[in-house]
């Protein structure tokens, strides 16, 4: 294996919960208030990553954030003792607390941009993280982020680590969840996908009325610029607006790619014609397979309520492609009976494996937003902290770790508990030694 895919999937942080932070994100808002389990959350990823690992796959984790974010509250002008910001941030200021406290960075989808080293012109992978800027809770997490990312691919030789783009919306960025690469082969030089939801700096461009659109075009082009991409590799496609508007945050919850398979709904771009044939010219004359689901098949709203374009498509060791998708997706006549004829057909997708990610899912997180791809060539595998890559000891410490420190479940109200964030600090402090990440962590530095 000396080219492939490796996913990165983000550890499920010990205050995960359900504050129905994301407006426009129709699972965060329709489970505000849920009891969410921290433990069966961190399980049920840790579950998914080891099944890859055991299809062969190259699987990785990708530590979470320190919250909740004191550094952030203490900003704000809340003071005192750890308890005192807690308890008065609570009463006070009830929905700047609960971004506060919020796990979102289990999504690493939303993590960063990455082009792998066929791509840029130093020969080098690129990650950016991404600014996260719509989302208050979200804005909270690029800095550590980066370091983490840091800590995680930590050689200069084959890795750049930029910074984040300026904090503000006419850059907003939510990274790899709006960026797929097609490829013929994961180490040959491929076609950057960037999906944006509106242009910052031309009103007169469409945009959607009713949700916001996070991602910027000028954000895209930006990552484009720091990475070294060719014009010829990169295309800029526009989210269509509408679609936005019934819930379709990120462009990962309508379209997926992998290699030469584009996987998207009928209604998920704007000026799709244009924008099929500028892919079609751009990566060349190997077979590429545009599969596109109709409506007629499943509408836009079954697409957002069991994710079936939030699937993973993978490449396993054979070569043939399987689907991860969420039991959601099972559980939905329609989408079942379209995945069902999807492996018959002439696509290189042959296998369909169905995950329950019901806590991530109910925050409107399927099996894609849960992963960050990094394409690699073993020898920049032979450069990635090898503690953060799964396999049968580091699943069990990660599991071990998980029961020995999680809460079986978490409300509103437990999130003021001093004790929680005694436990939280406990919990990564103990994460960084696992993973070799060093002091990356606010409380630690
Ligand atoms: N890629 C999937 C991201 C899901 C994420 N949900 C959230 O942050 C919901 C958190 C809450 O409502 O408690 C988001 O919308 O960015």
């Amino acid at each position: 294996m000396q080219q492939f895919e490796a996913n990165f999937d983000g550890l499920v942080g010990p205050t995960h919960n359900y504050a129905g932070l994301s407006f426009g994100n129709v699972a965060s808002l329709n489970n505000a208030n849920a009891i969410s389990s921290p433990k069966n959350a961190a399980l049920q990823g840790l579950a998914k990553a080891k099944a890859l690992s055991d299809m062969g796959m190259v699987q990785g984790v990708l530590a979470p954030q320190e919250r909740p974010d004191m550094e952030t509250l203490r900003r704000l002008g809340f003071t005192g003792s750890s308890k005192n910001v807690l308890e008065e941030a609570s009463k006070k200021a009830r929905e700047v607390f609960l971004a506060c406290c919020s796990a979102s960075s289990m999504w690493t989808a939303n993590a960063a941009t990455v082009s792998p080293s066929a791509d840029t012109q130093d020969g080098k992978i690129h990650f950016t993280p991404a600014n996260l800027t719509n989302k208050f809770h979200r804005s909270l997490e690029p800095e550590v982020t980066g370091r983490i990312l840091q800590a995680t691919f930590n050689d200069d030789a084959c890795f750049a680590h930029h910074k984040h783009l300026p904090d503000n919306e006419h850059f907003g960025d939510e990274g790899a969840a709006n960026h797929t690469r097609l490829c013929s082969e994961y180490g040959a030089p491929g076609l950057e996908l960037f999906v944006y939801g509106r242009h910052a700096f031309d009103s007169t461009k469409p945009a959607p009325k009713r949700f916001p659109a996070r991602h910027t075009y000028e954000a895209c082009e930006a990552v484009a610029r720091l990475h070294g991409l060719s014009d010829e590799g990169v295309v800029y496609i526009q989210q269509n607006p509408d679609v936005i508007d019934q819930g379709v945050f990120h462009n990962d919850v309508i379209a997926v790619g992998n290699q030469n398979v584009l996987f998207y709904h009928e209604q998920a771009f704007y000026d799709t014609e244009t924008k099929l044939d500028e892919i079609r010219r751009k990566f060349g004359d190997s077979p590429l397979h545009f599969i596109n689901v109709p409506t007629q098949a499943v509408s836009v709203q079954e697409a957002v309520k069991t994710y079936l374009f939030n699937t993973q498509i993978i490449t396993l060791p054979n070569g043939e492609m399987a689907i991860i998708a969420p039991t959601e997706c099972r559980d939905s006549a329609s989408v079942s009976a379209y995945l069902d004829e999807l492996v018959t057909l002439d696509t290189p997708i042959k296998k369909v494996h169905y995950f329950d990610v019901k806590e991530s899912m109910r925050n409107g997180g399927g099996p894609a937003c849960l992963r960050l791809r990094v394409a690699m060539k073993a020898q920049e595998l032979s450069a990635v902290n090898p503690n953060v890559l799964i396999n049968d000891d580091t699943y069990a410490g990660l599991t071990n770790w998980v029961k020995k420190h999680y809460r079986d479940s978490l409300s509103e109200n437990d999130l003021r508990d001093p004790q929680l964030l005694i436990e939280s600090r406990t919990a990564l402090d103990e994460l960084t030694q696992l993973l070799n990440l060093g002091s990356v962590y606010p409380f630690q530095r």
